[in-house]
């Protein structure tokens, strides 16, 4: 997260942190959110099928050993039929990890909402994204979780010939795009947590892309795969297998 502060450790209970073996050395490749004590929704884009991933849960620093954090390996990896991985604008960056084991649930690990189909939210709603992504275009990933205020840009706005245009589609939920606040490389995946009006934190979008000139690009919002257009694969998914 480009801009954004060290989040409240354990604030956003849901966010896991998707490494893969590397040379023997686990490394955060993305973020995701856990919606059920045996699923995690993450992007398409940030999975490899030759790769090996764990799934890391109740964390906040990434370099410390942290009470309430574990690592469960994945039981099974479910990406959108439709994905494309040539073209990230053509959306459906969307997967599921079923876990091998089921999360005990804590005040340092609980379960994200995903919102009613269908729902959109308004120009300028405010959310926040979350997650271990660089700092800077270029520079280091966080050590601590990062959050940032970034507000919804509506469809209208973000499909402007000088914004993301025909790249963006209704699909995907926009936000940010002020040149300051972003998503970057490692934030994929990761939740765009919005409070509804009852409250209740859901997860809105999915981190799926941003400038390839910049993270932090004005008029080019961090992208996001709007979560309310997924309800019913979701389902389909996370009750067949
Ligand atoms: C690996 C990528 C598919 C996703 C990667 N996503 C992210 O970094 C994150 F964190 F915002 F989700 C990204 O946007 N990386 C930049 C460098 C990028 O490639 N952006 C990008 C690529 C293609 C388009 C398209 F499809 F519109 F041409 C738009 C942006």
């Amino acid at each position: 997260v480009v801009n954004g502060v060290d989040a409240r450790p354990h604030s956003w209970p849901w966010q896991i942190s998707l490494q893969y073996d590397k040379d023997g050395e686990w490394r955060h490749t993305c973020g995701g959110s856990l919606i059920a004590a045996n699923w995690v929704m993450t992007a398409a884009h940030c999975i490899n099928s030759k790769l090996t991933y764990r799934v890391f849960v109740g964390k906040h620093n990434l370099l410390e050993d942290e009470a309430g954090s574990k690592a469960i390996t994945p039981e099974t990896i479910v990406v959108h039929e439709k994905w494309n991985p040539i073209f990230v604008a053509f959306g459906n960056d969307i997967a599921l990890i079923k876990l091998s084991e089921p999360v005990t649930l804590s005040d340092t690990v609980e379960l994200g909402c995903i919102p009613p189909t269908e729902s959109i939210l308004p120009n300028d709603y405010p959310c926040y994204i979350t997650g271990w992504g660089r700092l800077y275009t270029g520079g280091p990933i966080a050590d601590n979780l990062q959050q940032a205020l970034m507000p919804v840009v509506d469809h209208e706005t973000c499909s402007k010939p000088d914004w993301w245009s025909i790249a963006v589609r209704t699909t995907m939920v926009c936000a940010g795009g002020d040149g300051i606040v972003a998503g970057c490389n490692g934030d994929s995946g990761g939740p765009l947590n919005c409070k509804n009006a009852d409250g209740v934190w859901e997860v809105h979008g999915i981190a799926s892309f941003v400038s390839g000139l910049g993270c932090n690009f004005e008029k080019k919002p961090t992208v996001f795969t709007r979560v309310s257009a997924f309800n019913d694969w979701i389902d389909n998914v996370t009750l067949t297998l």
